[in-house]
């Protein structure tokens, strides 16, 4: 309600000022105690308890700075990051664009932030607090061997993370998305789990929504071959579908609605993929009750977003966990688990 009120003014600012305006407002937000398991909306994925299936999704907080604040807010889980070894000024602005009629987004950050250091001492001093923060982790875009990068990521944050989120699917550090390929993609991983060691967290891949059906079955078998946690699925797109706002021509990964009904597909082409032996995480426009399970009931255990945060408020986490439990209550499903892919 509040935000309806604030949300004019806001739209009146360039996007990215926008933004940087929110994540002051959440460091306001005293940190408090993360949300308790929620009854039925608690679920199981990864080994990891989750009080709600629904997580702030990559990218809003990409320096670490408000996990705790977006966990009282009531998300379930929150991913930080993109976060690569050196600090990187990412692309020039403006590099972030409200499509207000088509409720989108398109950006082109490029892994804009203030690297690993900064961002480990701020998270190894939230550590303690519990909550389920994930930490998703890049390549710099200068780096020689981005694969290096990675693996120096994941020893570096391990030890602070409930889980690791491989980000190679951001359309916006030029050719990061051929790590998705076979041999590269097996390589990677492997590198990756040999730094994480025995006893790290588990290892989640996140993918882009532009994939082949040959892509979609390499990636499911290479993730079930190294056990990983998750697939995250997906991240934004390359791809225009149809676009009405004035800022659709503008070059960068595009979010929200006009991604919804492509991301839900991916999710069904993973589903079928993996025969439902990987847990998915659903992201890519979901940004009501409605969205979130109708992805769950397409094979996602948990759900994420990012852009229906900018058209919502900080309210949406709240009114999509009050929406999902109605809807368990409705179509008659006790736990979450339950529901993940009979739809
Ligand atoms: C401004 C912006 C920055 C993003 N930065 C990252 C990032 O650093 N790492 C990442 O894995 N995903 C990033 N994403 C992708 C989101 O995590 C998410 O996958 C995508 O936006 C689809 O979800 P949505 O439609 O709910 O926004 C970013 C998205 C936006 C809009």
């Amino acid at each position: 309600m509040l935000y309806r009120l604030l949300r004019p003014a806001l739209f009146a600012l360039d996007a990215e000022k926008a933004h940087g305006l929110a994540l002051q407002g959440l460091r306001l937000l005293p940190a408090g105690k993360p949300a308790p398991a929620q009854g039925p909306l608690a679920c199981r994925v990864a080994g990891l308890d989750f009080p709600n299936p629904l997580g702030m999704a990559a990218g809003f907080d990409k320096d670490g700075e408000v996990p705790d604040p977006l966990l009282r807010l009531g998300f379930g889980f929150a991913e930080v990051g993109s976060i690569t070894p050196l600090p990187q000024a990412g692309n020039p602005r403006p590099r972030l664009f409200r499509l207000e009629e088509d409720q989108g987004v398109i950006n082109r950050m490029g892994f804009n932030n203030h690297g690993g250091q900064a961002a480990l001492k701020r998270l190894k001093a939230r550590f303690g607090r519990g909550g389920i923060v994930g930490i998703n982790i890049g390549a710099n875009k200068d780096s020689t061997d981005r694969v290096a990068d990675y693996a120096h990521m994941t020893t570096l944050m391990a030890p602070y993370a409930s889980y690791l989120a491989v980000n190679i699917s951001s359309p916006n550090t030029p050719g990061l998305r051929a790590l998705q390929d076979e041999g590269a993609l097996s390589e990677l991983l492997d590198a990756v789990l040999s730094a994480r060691g025995g006893n790290g967290p588990p290892v989640f891949l996140k993918v882009a929504p532009d994939l082949q059906p040959a892509d979609v079955d390499a990636i499911a078998r290479i993730a079930i071959d190294r056990a990983l946690g998750a697939l995250i699925v997906s991240n934004t797109t390359i791809e225009r579908p149809a676009l009405q706002s004035r800022h659709a021509g503008e070059q960068g990964g595009l979010s929200g609605a006009p991604l919804r009904d492509m991301a839900l597909q991916r999710v069904r082409d993973f589903r079928s993929a993996t025969g439902g032996t990987m847990p998915l995480i659903g992201v890519g426009g979901i940004a009501n009750a409605d969205d979130a399970w109708q992805r769950i009931r397409a094979g996602a255990s948990l759900v994420q977003l990012y852009s229906a945060m900018v058209y919502h408020g900080p309210g949406i986490a709240r009114q999509i966990t009050r929406g999902l439990a109605e809807r368990m209550r409705r179509d008659g499903f006790s736990a979450i688990a339950e529901a993940v892919g009979t739809g």
